[in-house]
């Protein structure tokens, strides 16, 4: 059975009368890369400071770990790190330099320096120091400084804010190989679901502090792909049409459709078959729903990117 490394159950957070987080229930198993979309003010990174204790909350309940309480949760939090509130870069320092000085904060010796800077691509900076480094450089470094106690559960707050589209894909392929070479469990925000839609494993969708939709990337990948819709009123003779042509890929929705998700070009072609079966096609053809459309439907149509 998978571990569950965060429970988050109903949990409330207010600031004042505005409600920045109602009722959030969040469960993240160890190995997921759980994506928490939202536009700015959703409500994200009080989750996110929440759960790491930095700030308190008003109702419902946390488990880390296993772990519950005030002691609980302080120990389980010693397995976490997170990019919220990071210790300051050095400017005048180089990386190397500045992941010695977190090892020696942290406690913990300097073995793991030089497979860090490996890893967040940062192993040619050399004698460069840190003030010299671009936006992407410095957000590599500030994770690889959160990584040096070697924690097993990582919080990202929106890691690919102003990066530019190299920078968000090295990001990404950062964070995957995290969770592939380390084993770790991540919880990264963005408010654009399209940045993470390549990472994450699982999405929670925040609108106005409410968790208002959680989905799988299979879920993400289902709901956004390019489909054939057919509209026909009988359902059940168009399936066995369908079979006939060797389509596996389909999904009935409700009484009346049905969407394909193979053969795209072939829309003719499956016409034509339904309608020499006798079938009473009300409506065939092909539809794309991008991701921020489907955002945006989500959320009433208040988002803004
Ligand atoms: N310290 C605070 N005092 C009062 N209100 C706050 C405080 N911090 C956050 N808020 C409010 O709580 C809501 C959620 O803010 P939060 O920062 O969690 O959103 P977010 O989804 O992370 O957005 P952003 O991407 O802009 O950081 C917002 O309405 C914000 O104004």
């Amino acid at each position: 059975m998978s571990e569950v490394i965060l429970k988050a159950t109903n949990v409330s957070k207010l600031y004042g009368k505005h409600k920045a987080l109602d009722k959030v229930s969040i469960e993240i198993q160890r190995g997921m890369i759980y994506g928490l979309i939202g536009e700015n003010g959703a409500g994200k990174s009080t989750f996110m400071r929440t759960i790491m204790g930095l700030i308190s909350f008003n109702e419902g309940e946390i488990e880390l770990f296993g772990e519950t309480g005030v002691r609980g949760l302080q120990q389980s939090r010693r397995k976490m790190g997170q990019s919220i509130e990071t210790p300051a870069l050095y400017p005048e320092l180089t990386a190397r330099e500045n992941l010695r000085v977190q090892a020696a904060n942290g406690g913990v010796g300097n073995r793991e320096i030089e497979s860090l800077l490996q890893l967040m691509n940062l192993k040619d900076t050399g004698k460069k120091k840190v003030k010299n480094f671009s936006l992407g450089m410095r957000q590599r470094l500030a994770i690889a400084c959160t990584l040096i106690t070697n924690p097993e559960f990582l919080i990202l707050d929106e890691p690919t804010n102003g990066l530019d589209p190299a920078g968000i894909v090295e990001m990404r392929e950062i964070i995957v190989r995290l969770v592939k070479e380390r084993g770790m469990t991540v919880l990264l925000s963005s408010h654009l679901l399209d940045e993470l839609s390549q990472v994450a494993t699982h999405y929670g969708i925040l609108h106005d502090g409410k968790l208002i939709r959680e989905l799988s990337k299979e879920e993400l990948a289902r709901e956004t792909r390019q489909y054939i819709e057919l509209e026909t009123t009988e359902v059940q003779k168009a399936v066995v049409v369908l079979d006939e042509l060797g389509i596996r890929d389909y999904q009935v929705i409700n009484g009346t459709d049905i969407h394909i998700y193979e053969r795209l070009d072939d829309v003719a072609k499956i016409n034509r078959s339904l309608v020499l079966a006798e079938v009473n096609v009300l409506r065939i053809g092909t539809t794309r729903q991008k991701l921020e459309d489907f955002f945006l439907q989500l959320t009433g149509g208040t988002y803004r990117a």
